[in-house]
């Protein structure tokens, strides 16, 4: 049974649709890469199964267990959020807060958690500095532990790691692969590296004019021919 389910989406803007009839369906311990060119509606498309924004037509279902509000995400980084004037602590337990509900403080339960997050993300030494004092790799692991605090079964990522330096990027991606491999937590990742998505993805839903959708290996031998001419390929 899978965990995410698209079925038959058309996403957009004030009722014109950027992409038309889109379907795919994610497993428990999936790793996906959304591959696509600027402005093709990848994050649209991660707006909408994150509920965030209503389909124009289709649903995002969730199931195997998996509830709407335990997807965890990780956004782009925006000037914003690299300003962000708390400490490191508070960042990562503000993930709890679907957990709250009404309850305007957190439980023990939910600092522990917290600080389990940070020591797995390699910053719990830091967890009394200012977030926007952190280096760009820190602090995506930070973001990254408080993603894990709202859920340790999908996480959602916008390409995460965009602008940081080839070595921090690398350490990040096997830090993904570990919470995918070892936690068997869901992947769903937007990129625009083709190489990082092959390394290290799963599944490839590639979209654009024609779309992709199936396993590294499927698309490897004709996923990109079909989104070069458009058939022979792809499950749509
Ligand atoms: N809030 C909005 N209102 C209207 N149109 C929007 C809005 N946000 C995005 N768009 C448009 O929707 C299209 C898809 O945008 P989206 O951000 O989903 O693309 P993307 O594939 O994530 O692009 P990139 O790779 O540049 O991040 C674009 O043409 C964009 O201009």
């Amino acid at each position: 049974m899978a965990q995410l389910v698209c079925q038959n989406l058309s996403i957009g803007y004030d009722g014109k649709a950027i992409l038309n009839d889109l379907s795919f369906s994610v497993n428990a311990g999936d790793y996906l890469c959304i591959l696509g060119e600027n402005g093709s509606g990848k994050s649209t498309l991660m707006k909408t199964i994150l509920g965030l924004q209503s389909p124009i037509n289709g649903k995002v279902m969730t199931g195997d267990g998996l509830r709407p509000n335990e997807i965890g995400y990780l956004p782009q980084q925006t000037m914003v959020q690299k300003d962000f004037p708390a400490s490191v602590r508070e960042v990562v337990i503000s993930g709890c807060h679907g957990r709250c509900g009404f309850r305007p403080f957190y439980s023990r339960k939910e600092k522990e958690l917290a600080d389990k997050m940070m020591e797995k993300m390699g910053v719990g030494h830091l967890s009394k500095c200012c977030y926007r004092e952190l280096s760009g790799g820190q602090q995506q692991r930070v973001l990254l532990a408080r993603a894990l605090c709202a859920t340790q079964k999908i996480l959602l990522l916008d390409e995460p790691f965009a602008g940081l330096d080839p070595k921090v990027t690398g350490q990040l991606y096997e830090l993904i692969d570990e919470l995918n491999h070892r936690d068997g937590i869901t992947i769903i990742m937007i990129s625009h590296d083709i190489n990082i998505a092959l390394e290290h993805a799963s599944h490839i839903l590639h979209i654009g004019k024609n779309v992709f959708y199936g396993t590294k290996e499927e698309y490897v031998e004709r996923g990109a021919w079909h989104m070069l001419v458009g058939s022979g390929g792809g499950k749509e």
